[in-house]
């Protein structure tokens, strides 16, 4: 088939890569000129693990492209996926100026009949903008709107995990569909029926329902997610009040089928480019509507004060004057296996120390670079704290005479340091983590003073 992917971003590239992978003609196309130039050039933009391996057979086979040139993206297509940004405006509302602009070069050089999937998350009722957006454009093309050619526009969101984005696209546990009942919602259907086809050979995965069902299913999934991470902040928050293990508490849920073990891990609150930004999404649609999301609203604030909560333990122990301290700390990325720092709990933990006035020294196996730009940007009203900022190339060299170690992200290479070159290194031997890595009875045995997330009653003292 011919597909375009307008929008080569996190999902964008990883689905355009993975269809071009299951024997598809795939065009790339973005208005970012240095993020097609990086692709021609043979780069990949971000970091996700076993993507670059798929881009490039793909397009030493021919079957991957990329290009800014939008008419001859847009003229390839039977089916055009839109996976645009559609970060948080100002309100909380989802921001659609990128997905209707995307939809307006669709109407301006589509040729023939056209499948339109929207693959970003959007609130209910943006395929309808969609739609109108494509009209208006062919109506200024084809004054006799008989002559336009026909299209169709199915919902099909994305539930990928950053990290994990080529193995969830591939394998996917579900592909939402929502199409309607007419004629072409019906041929677009079979489409893309044939497109997924391969994912659905050992059973059917596809579920498909009426457009707007499926624009909300998106919303409801990572909501849902959420949810569950908050809860699960809150209980460790009160488990360290009243003697009791989250982790325990975790596991011995997690037991019970209904509830499954998946994202119940107390943390430093959850990031990334999705749950913030939908949630707040969703409880400002049903705002629209004159309805009040009261959970959602809950979810959120315990996630904006979660955030705080390494920070407020850092203060308690050393005070909330850090000058003449060093914190080192391991993670920036809002979780492992990504370099995004979109909406990441380290941004919170690192801006907070510096202006403390705490001297920062900070390791992340990816995030480095993209780290250094965002923090510059947080703290532009202070810019002599970030003076005060490293990021160094290997974990134990961030613990060169700190006062104490902040764990933010859990990357594979913090999960087992050596214990003894760990406290030779620092000036005191302290852990914060906001990961729940480490058991607390090994780090009393190696006389480490540690504070976990809902831990307390593990923790003792060294
Ligand atoms: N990141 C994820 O893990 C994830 C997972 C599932 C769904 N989503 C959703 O998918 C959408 C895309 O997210 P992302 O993380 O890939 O975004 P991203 O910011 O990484 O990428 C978006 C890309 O779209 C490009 N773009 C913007 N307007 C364009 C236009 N008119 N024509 C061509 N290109 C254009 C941008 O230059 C950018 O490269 C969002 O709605 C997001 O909520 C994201
Ligand atoms: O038990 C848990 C699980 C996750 N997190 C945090 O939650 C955030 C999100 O994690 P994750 O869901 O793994 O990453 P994303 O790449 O943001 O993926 C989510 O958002 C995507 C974009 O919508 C969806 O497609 C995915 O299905 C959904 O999992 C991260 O900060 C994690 O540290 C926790 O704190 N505790």
């Amino acid at each position: 088939m011919n597909i375009t992917i307008v929008g080569t971003g996190y999902v964008g590239l990883v689905s355009g890569a993975c269809i071009a992978d299951l024997g598809n003609h795939v065009v790339c196309l973005d208005i970012d000129q240095s993020k097609i130039d990086l692709l021609n050039a043979g780069g990949v933009p971000i970091y996700e693990t076993g993507l670059r391996e798929v881009i490039e057979r793909n397009v030493d086979t021919g079957r991957l492209v990329f290009t800014s040139d939008t008419q001859q993206a847009i003229e390839h297509a039977d089916l055009i996926f839109i996976a645009v940004g559609t970060p948080a405006d100002e309100d909380g509302s989802a921001d659609l100026q990128y997905v209707l602009s995307a939809a307006r070069s669709i109407g301006r050089w589509m040729k023939h009949f056209t499948v339109i999937v929207e693959k970003s998350t959007v609130p209910v009722g943006t395929c309808d903008k969609i739609a109108e957006a494509v009209r208006a454009e062919l109506a200024v093309r084809f004054p006799n709107a008989d002559q336009a050619p026909g299209f169709t526009i199915a919902s099909n969101p994305e539930f990928l995990k950053e990290g994990a984005a080529v193995e969830d696209f591939s394998r996917p546990d579900r592909i939402v569909v929502g199409i309607s009942k007419d004629e072409n919602g019906q041929r677009a259907l079979a489409m893309l029926r044939q497109l997924y086809a391969p994912f659905n050979r050992n059973h059917e995965r596809t579920r498909v329902m009426d457009v707007r069902s499926a624009e909300f299913t998106k919303y409801a999934a990572n909501a849902m997610l959420a949810t569950r991470i908050s809860f699960m902040n809150e209980l460790a928050n009160l488990a360290d009040h009243v003697g009791v293990d989250i982790e325990l508490v975790r596991q011995g849920i997690g037991s019970d089928p209904r509830i499954g073990y998946s994202f119940l891990y107390a943390g430093t609150g959850y990031g990334g480019s999705c749950f913030p930004k939908d949630v707040r999404a969703l409880i400002r649609t049903a705002e629209e509507h004159g309805r009040e999301l009261k959970i959602l609203g809950a979810v959120e604030n315990v996630n904006r004060d979660q955030k705080r909560v390494l920070v407020d333990r850092i203060f308690a122990h050393f005070g909330s004057d850090l000058r003449g301290r060093t914190i080192a700390v391991w993670g920036l990325a809002f979780k492992p296996n990504t370099d995004d720092m979109r909406d990441a709990p380290s941004r919170v933990v690192v801006a907070a120390l510096l202006r403390a006035g705490a001297r920062v020294v900070a390791h992340d196996p990816v995030a480095a670079e993209e780290a250094r730009r965002v923090l510059a940007l947080d703290l532009h009203d202070v810019p002599a704290a970030l003076q005060q900022f490293d990021i160094v190339g290997k974990p134990m060299d961030a613990l060169r005479g700190a006062d104490a170690l902040v764990i933010v992200t859990e990357w594979k290479a913090y999960r087992s340091p050596n214990w003894g070159a760990l406290k030779r290194e620092m000036q005191q031997a302290i852990i914060f983590d906001g990961r729940n890595l480490y058991d607390p009875h090994l780090m009393q045995s190696e006389g480490i003073a540690y504070h976990g997330i809902g831990r307390a009653a593990a923790e003792g003292s060294p």
